[in-house]
């Protein structure tokens, strides 16, 4: 029997309806949208776990704070709250607002990248690497090698491995190593934190030798739950104070409002350092807008302000969590593999194991979450070769070990009952799963190839046929540490 179950801390106030469509329907929507749930349209979805981002229930509080809106070119009154709330929960002393994290992320890379530099991190996330690459660098994975097993159950995947830091820093030099960016939590790798006690010595170390420590902070307040409760000496800490000292092992960060800011579009860059303050402003400038808004409207700035208060409160996110954990149990009491231990914004399905007989060619978490689609509406989003893209000095496609689908929970959206109705249809199509056939890619964007492409099903079977677990181990896995490929 499942058990955890948190009751709601807010009551509903304003409903939005929902689509229900028939199976047929179904179809035809999925076939038109390339077998890409991205392509879907919103009102084809019944339950839309796609993403956490931008799709959080705003609070009453939130949607007062936008009325409030100065919505003046220069020097609005809501950019100075947010200045004074992020002061004072993040601790840093400069903030460059920008429309959403890539924004942040845009302008972070264009002011620390030199071409030739590397960038490492624990584990890549698709736009930041985007960008990183753009400017010139290359990323390299220094994350635990436990992140890459979805099904080792420990407390902080997310973490850092100091000695595949220590050998970078050795072999490339700290004078090619601009930054680290450390992502708390990690989205791709199930939504693993990051444990004080790894940020503090990431941090020692990287100071050692002069290099800065940029936080992707997006999901920050999920990752203070998670010190709160698997580190010890947490327990009695609350969320903000975690969430300060975790800033304070930082030199700033990135972060896309859109998760744990609790809003549904905005996002900054912080930093301590003033020359670099200097040069993200005059880029805001040319890429957002004035440093008093970057890409936001007044009314944004003051609902993410008031976000900010909110999320560092204990009941909404151990109850975010808890939802989290409750979808994850009941698709683990049915035999479904399931990324362990369950993150803070989703539960990841292993669709390796879920359709060991389709190759990881033939696309099996694209699939999974095609299937899942057709059989209930339920919308996911593929994580795995897909969204890896191409090697690009191979050409080849990445392989990452882990062919994940994301159920994505958003923030204060939906409730048990749905989750129940998401975990029924997973369960529909695991009974089913060795009649399905893998995917064909026929249109393939250069960039960010997941948000657009197109796929066709195959209807032979055979042709999904898995390789052997030789091929497997020779594959490109891009998430491994291979510094040599930077000299
Ligand atoms: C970990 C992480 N970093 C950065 C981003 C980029 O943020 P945004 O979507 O607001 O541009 C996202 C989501 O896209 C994310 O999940
Ligand atoms: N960051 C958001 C939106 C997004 C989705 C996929 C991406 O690869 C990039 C951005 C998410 O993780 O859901």
């Amino acid at each position: 029997m499942t058990k955890h179950y948190v009751a709601e801390p807010y009551k509903i106030k304003v409903i939005e309806p929902i689509s229900v469509t028939t199976k047929a329907e179904r179809e035809r929507f999925i076939a038109e949208a390339g077998y890409n749930t991205f392509l879907l349209r919103s009102n084809q979805c019944m339950i839309d776990l796609l993403t956490d981002s931008g799709t959080t229930a705003m609070s009453d509080n939130q949607w007062a704070g936008m009325m409030l809106g100065d919505e003046a070119y220069a020097g609005s009154r809501n950019f100075l709250h947010l200045q004074e709330v992020v002061r004072e929960y993040y601790g840093f002393r400069h903030i460059v607002p920008t429309h959403q994290g890539r924004g942040a992320e845009n302008l972070l890379s264009m002011i620390m990248i030199k071409p030739g530099d590397c960038v490492p991190g624990n584990m890549y996330f698709t736009t930041t690497r985007a960008h990183q690459e753009r400017n010139g660098a290359t990323f390299v994975d220094i994350i635990v090698d436990e992140a890459h097993d979805s099904q080792l159950d420990l407390p902080f995947k997310g973490n850092v491995d100091l000695s595949k830091l220590e050998r970078l820093i050795a072999e490339v030099g700290a004078e090619r190593i601009p930054y680290l960016c450390l992502a708390v939590t990690v989205n791709l790798a199930g939504g693993q934190p990051v444990s004080m006690a790894n940020m503090r010595a990431v941090h020692k170390l990287c100071a050692a030798h002069g290099i800065k420590v940029m936080y992707d902070a997006t999901r920050c307040i999920e990752n203070a739950y998670f010190i709160k409760t698997r580190e010890e000496g947490y327990a009695d800490v609350t969320i903000a104070a975690i969430l300060k000292e975790m800033m304070s092992y930082a030199d700033g960060c990135t972060m896309s409002g859109k998760k744990d800011c609790l809003v549904n579009i905005g996002g900054f860059l912080c930093m301590n350092d003033e020359e670099l303050y200097q040069k993200a402003s005059e880029l805001v400038v040319l890429f957002e807008g004035m440093p008093s808004y970057g890409g936001m409207a007044g009314r944004d700035m003051e609902a993410m302000a008031r976000g900010i208060v909110e999320s560092v409160d204990y009941n909404y996110i151990h109850h975010r969590v808890a939802q989290c954990r409750y979808l994850a149990d009941k698709l683990d009491e049915a035999g479904i593999p399931v990324v362990k231990p369950t993150g803070g914004h989703a539960v990841f399905i292993d669709a390796r194991a879920f359709l060991p007989h389709v190759a990881q060619d033939r696309f099996p978490a694209q699939t999974l979450a095609a299937e899942l689609y057709v059989e209930s509406g339920v919308r996911a989003m593929e994580r795995g070769i897909v969204s890896a893209g191409r090697n690009r000095e191979t050409g080849d496609h990445h392989r990452p070990k882990l062919e994940l689908v994301r159920l994505t929970l958003p923030r204060r959206v939906y409730t048990y009952a749905h989750l129940d109705t998401v975990a029924e249809a997973c369960i529909a199509v695991y009974k089913r799963r060795g009649r399905i056939a893998g995917l064909e890619m026929i249109h393939e964007p250069k960039v960010l190839r997941f948000f657009t492409a197109r796929f066709q099903p195959l209807v032979d079977l055979a042709k999904t046929k898995a390789r052997q677990p030789a091929d497997i181990e020779k594959d490109d896995v891009s998430a491994q540490y291979r510094p040599a490929v930077l000299r």
